[in-house]
């Protein structure tokens, strides 16, 4: 692994991460196996709130290592509250990671049982710090909310998405997508897990306060094939790398404690 290159291959990934971020070993690493009747399930914890409705998201785009929609965080227009946090957090982009050909590819798993894949909603703390890089090294600088993707029946609006990643198959590619709510990739309930965590890729800080729901949403496996048509590779390399195993496993809990609400 040289310079501040990474990935999820034999030479580059995340068993390797640590050479060039240290905090890979750190006391809150994210992701994590979550075991349900290990966590306290704690009466205070409120209901998560999301304002979504006049979110804006700006464009769609291959960064090497997944598939990023991000949103215009100028204002409080969409945010997350409730639940264990203390103020509103400001929805900044979200983004996926999935497996290989029908093998899994969540990052958090559940009683050591893996999704086919896991979508986080990323928001920063807009009301402590004025940007996201600087929230994003702030022990209580972001949230991202994470959900699963189980293989299933095909889901009605994810094709919004998937329509859009022939677009954006090479790293480094960008496209407009305007007018996506991801309200419509919540599943019906919110009922969650939430621990103190972190980045899950380089560079891994220790900022994300993890809100975990409980219930995936289903996705077609021709879907979720879609994802697995980007490649990490950019259009002038010779290499041609499939996008897909872009997932981190699951890191040492260190003492941490895992809430549930109700
Ligand atoms: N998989 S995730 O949700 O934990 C996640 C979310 C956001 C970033 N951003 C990378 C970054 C942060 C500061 C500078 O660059 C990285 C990982
Ligand atoms: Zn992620």
């Amino acid at each position: 692994m040289t310079g501040n290159h990474w990935g999820y291959g034999k030479e580059d990934g995340p068993s390797l991460w640590h050479r060039n971020y240290p905090v890979a070993q750190g006391s809150r690493q994210s992701p994590i196996d979550i075991i349900p009747h290990q966590a306290a399930h704690d009466h205070s914890l409120d209901a998560i709130i999301l304002n979504y409705d006049h979110c804006t998201s700006i464009n769609i785009s291959n960064n090497g290592h997944s598939v990023v929609v991000e949103f215009d965080d100028s204002d409080d227009r969409s945010v997350i509250r409730g639940g264990p946090l203390d103020n509103a957090y400001r929805l900044k982009q979200f983004h996926f990671h999935w497996g290989g050909k029908g093998c899994h590819g969540s990052e958090h798993t559940v009683a050591g049982m893996s999704y086919a894949s896991e979508l986080h909603l990323v928001h920063w703390n807009a009301v402590k710090y004025k940007n996201f890089s600087e929230a994003a090294t702030a022990p209580d600088g972001l949230v991202v909310l994470g959900i699963f993707l189980e293989t299933g029946d095909d889901h009605r609006w994810l094709h919004v998405i998937t329509d859009a990643l022939y677009m954006v198959k090479y790293k480094g590619s960008l496209t407009d997508f305007k007018g996506f709510n991801p309200k419509c990739l919540l599943p019906s309930s919110l009922h969650y897990w939430t621990y103190l965590g972190s980045l899950t890729t380089p560079p891994l800080h220790e900022s994300v306060t993890w809100i975990i729901l409980k219930e995936p949403i289903s996705v077609s496996e021709k879907q979720l094939g879609k994802f697995r048509m980007l490649l990490f590779t950019g259009e002038e390399e010779d290499q041609r790398i499939r996008m897909e195993n872009n997932f981190r496993p699951p890191q040492p809990l260190k003492g941490r404690k895992v809430r549930s609400s109700n």
